[in-house]
């Protein structure tokens, strides 16, 4: 066949899906519009008719309305671009077939001939393989082998086809590449048609298996993250709903960075949320939580700040903490279970203490504390009725031999009558009240174990003296004297967080609503080893997907410095890494490297994607100059790019800026955690919170203070570096105030 023949007919192609698509959208509004009416006319009626029947209607109706809509919705989302790519292949024993592929999958509703095969389908795994030739797929655990022939991809734009090109292992992605030039958007976006081969291997790991990744700067971890989300629910949808699923973000400007493409994924109905926000919720806590990055800014500001030989934040995260947590766990079980005496109604014993003391610490261990309680209190009930019977029919029994006794054997008339009576008289007095106390035995013997407040809980170990003496004997007496100054007021740290949801998860359990079945965690190196620890405690679930780069670990005074830990938690973990950046052009790599050798850590340095971009600019300044960021910003957009951050060291210096370029007339907007991006101005961004983001350019200055040869300063400075796609400025009075010659 000729370019030209072949050409033709990928066009046909598209024209014939396009036009079918078009056939189905059809219908589907005019479905949407009969079950309107038929909702619209079920509705008059509803007072009219039988109302079951209107109500069965419109129930009816408007599951359809919804499925329709649904269609509707979703295929007019791939009408521009119904596939992306296409595969020649031949199962085993089967025909050879052109199977195309695009974000949702697309049937013939007479021949259920695959018109597009979704991106997330076990045979869609081959176009992302790379392999041409023989190759093998996996289909819900089996293994299944194949011919891959051919790739070819498609340039396609409102439903007209632009070009293809048949890849194979030594030609470039040229689909890549353009999709990392031509990305000018400050929100995250679905790469379906470019994903690369390591990053599909992160997607589709094992659903059911943890998995961490180191990943470098701009690798697409985020990204992959939210399509393993995607992929997750298409592959274990039938198992799991949505709302089971959470994504952890580092604060809210991250969640609103990444809301885009949620829908685009159709994952938007997640849980998004953040550590701290969870454990809020999930324990219904009321708490005013020092910022998080107050500490970090006064550390920036003054390194010198942390207690450096025993910093409490870090330990508040290690293994030990998690111990001490325990350890006082135990402690206060065991205070509890000294509270077991026997059960007793009257003066029958019903239940040996020593029997419900073995319940509550050996046989019903497996369950919070609280759910104990209860189980408890049940077995006591199930067991007061059984013996209550019995205690009766013997009273009974008693009182009849009793008064037959004095009836037959007492001669005195007067005696006699009298003993009946008083033995009468006491069984019907007797008989009620154990009848009664029957009712309430259980209650009142489980008034004594009161409900606690976790938040007092663990507040009294902050604070007692006695108990850390008790429960923290590795600790010198100076750091348990550190430790209780430190708490002498009562405030609330993030750290604090995983101490609570551990406590509250062993004592009370988590509510169901909260008690999400799978974790995504963005920026895992901001975690302590105890904030993991607690998460997975208290969801009883290991299947967590963390990514995360231990380059950008600006929280390491609090939080993981290697991943050890982790996969010591998480012993049935996958680990993997992605060194490629795709964000990052071959130049700025080359400066943000710089940066990367200096860091203790051994890692290896980042490999930019192939692309060439502007060299990054130096300008030498003592102090703000508006007429330098007007001619910076001026290039900037010249090259048509139109997202530009401008990122300082401090959040001092951020405010102090946008205060200078607002009366310089240059439109500014100081992103804070909960802010609303404005494309349209200038961003200006303390470090700390660039982090996770992007931009076309980035402008670093140094005038407040220079970066410092410190491991924070060096993870500050290489997160800003890293936040540019296509250009970077550094302005300030030297290179070393950016820890460069
Ligand atoms: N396979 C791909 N095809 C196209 N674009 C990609 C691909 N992988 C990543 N990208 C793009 O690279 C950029 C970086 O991705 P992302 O933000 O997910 O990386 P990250 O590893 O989370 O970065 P960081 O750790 O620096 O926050 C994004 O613009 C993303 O769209």
């Amino acid at each position: 066949m000729t370019v030209n023949e072949d050409f033709k007919q990928e066009q046909q192609r598209l024209y014939d899906t396009v036009h079918y698509m078009d056939q189905i959208l059809h219908s589907s509004k005019r479905d949407i519009e009969t079950a309107q009416e038929n909702i619209r006319s079920a509705m008059t009626n509803v007072e009219y008719l039988d109302s079951s029947d209107s109500f069965l209607n419109i129930l009816m109706n408007t599951r359809f309305f919804e499925l329709a809509r649904n269609q509707k919705e979703g295929l007019e989302a791939i009408r521009q671009k119904p596939y992306f790519a296409r595969i020649h292949f031949q199962r085993e024993q089967e025909n050879e077939e052109f199977l195309y592929i695009g974000k949702t999958s697309l049937f013939h509703s007479e021949t259920h001939e695959p018109i597009v095969v979704d991106w997330r389908s076990p045979v869609a795994n081959v176009y992302y393989d790379g392999r041409l030739g023989e190759i093998t797929y996996d289909v819900r655990g089996e293994e299944h082998t194949g011919h891959l022939f051919a790739k070819r991809q498609y340039k396609i734009e409102n439903a007209q086809l632009l070009d293809y090109r048949d890849v194979d292992l030594t030609t470039n992605d040229e689909l890549l590449q353009e999709a990392l030039e031509g990305k000018a958007d400050v929100r995250l976006t679905e790469i379906v048609s470019t994903i690369q081969k390591e990053q599909n291997e992160i997607i589709r790991a094992h659903l059911r298996q943890p998995i961490l990744v180191q990943g470098a700067a701009g690798s697409g971890k985020t990204t992959i993250a939210l399509h393993r989300i995607s992929y997750f629910l298409y592959t274990m949808g039938d198992h799991f709903n949505p709302e089971q699923l959470m994504i952890l973000a580092p604060n809210r400007l991250f969640i609103d960075y990444i809301a885009d493409v949620l829908p685009e994924l159709g994952v938007d109905k997640i849980c998004q949320t953040t550590y701290a926000q969870y454990v809020l919720d999930a324990l219904n806590l009321k708490l005013k939580l020092q910022n998080p990055n107050d500490q970090l800014e006064q550390l920036v500001a003054d390194q010198s700040s942390i207690h450096d030989d025993w910093p409490i934040p870090k330990m508040k995260g290690s293994p030990f903490y998690e111990l001490l947590m325990n350890r006082y766990l135990q402690h206060y079980e065991a205070q509890l279970a000294t509270l077991f005496d026997d059960v007793f109604i009257e003066k029958y014993r019903i239940m040996k203490g020593d029997h419900l003391r073995k319940l509550f610490l050996v046989e019903f261990q497996y369950m919070p504390v609280e759910k104990r309680l209860e189980r408890i209190k049940k077995v006591i009930q199930t067991e007061v009725k059984r013996k209550t019977s019995a205690v009766l029919t013997t009273l009974n029994t008693r009182y009849e031999d009793a008064i037959g006794r004095a009836l037959n054997g007492m001669r005195d008339a007067e005696k006699r009558r009298h003993t009946v009576t008083k033995l009468i008289d006491e069984r019907d007095d007797r008989i009620p009240k154990i009848k009664q106390e029957a009712k309430s035995v259980a209650s009142s013997y489980m008034k004594k174990f009161q409900k606690v407040k976790i938040k007092q809980l663990y507040r009294t170990l902050l604070t007692s003296r006695d108990l850390l003496f008790e429960l923290a004997p590795e600790w010198t007496m100076e750091e348990t004297e550190l430790f209780l100054e430190a708490h002498q007021k009562e405030q609330w740290a993030l750290e604090d967080l995983a101490a609570l949801l551990f406590l509250h998860a062993k004592i009370k359990g988590i509510e169901d609503k909260w008690k999400m079945r799978v974790v995504f965690i963005d920026e895992v190196q901001d975690y302590s080893y105890f904030q993991l620890a607690a998460l997975k405690t208290g969801l009883e679930t290991d299947m967590f997907t963390m990514v995360g780069d231990l380059a950008q670990g600006i929280h390491s005074y609090r939080s993981l410095t290697e991943w050890q830990p982790v996969l010591e938690l998480f012993p049935r973990a996958t680990y993997a890494t992605l060194q490629k950046s795709y964000r990052t052009t071959i130049e700025i790599m080359e400066v943000a490297n710089k940066i990367l050798m200096q860091m203790d850590e051994d890692l290896p340095l980042v490999e930019p994607v192939v692309r060439h971009g502007k060299k990054p600019e130096f300008i030498t300044v003592e102090n703000f100059d508006d007429n330098i960021i007007k001619d910076v910003l001026a290039k900037i957009r010249e090259n048509r790019h139109q997202s530009i951050a401008l990122i300082c060291k401090t959040t001092n210096e951020a405010v102090q800026l946008v205060g200078q370029l607002e009366s310089s007339d240059i439109p500014a907007q100081l992103l804070d955690e909960n802010s609303a991006i404005d494309q349209q101005k200038l961003l200006v961004i303390p470090s700390h919170l660039a982090k996770g983001l992007e931009f076309d350019a980035v402008i670093l200055t140094s005038f407040d203070i220079p970066y410092f040869k410190n491991a924070l300063d060096r993870k500050l400075l290489y997160v800003a570096l890293t936040r540019a796609m296509h250009e970077l400025y550094l302005i300030g009075p030297s290179k070393e105030a950016f820890l460069m010659k």
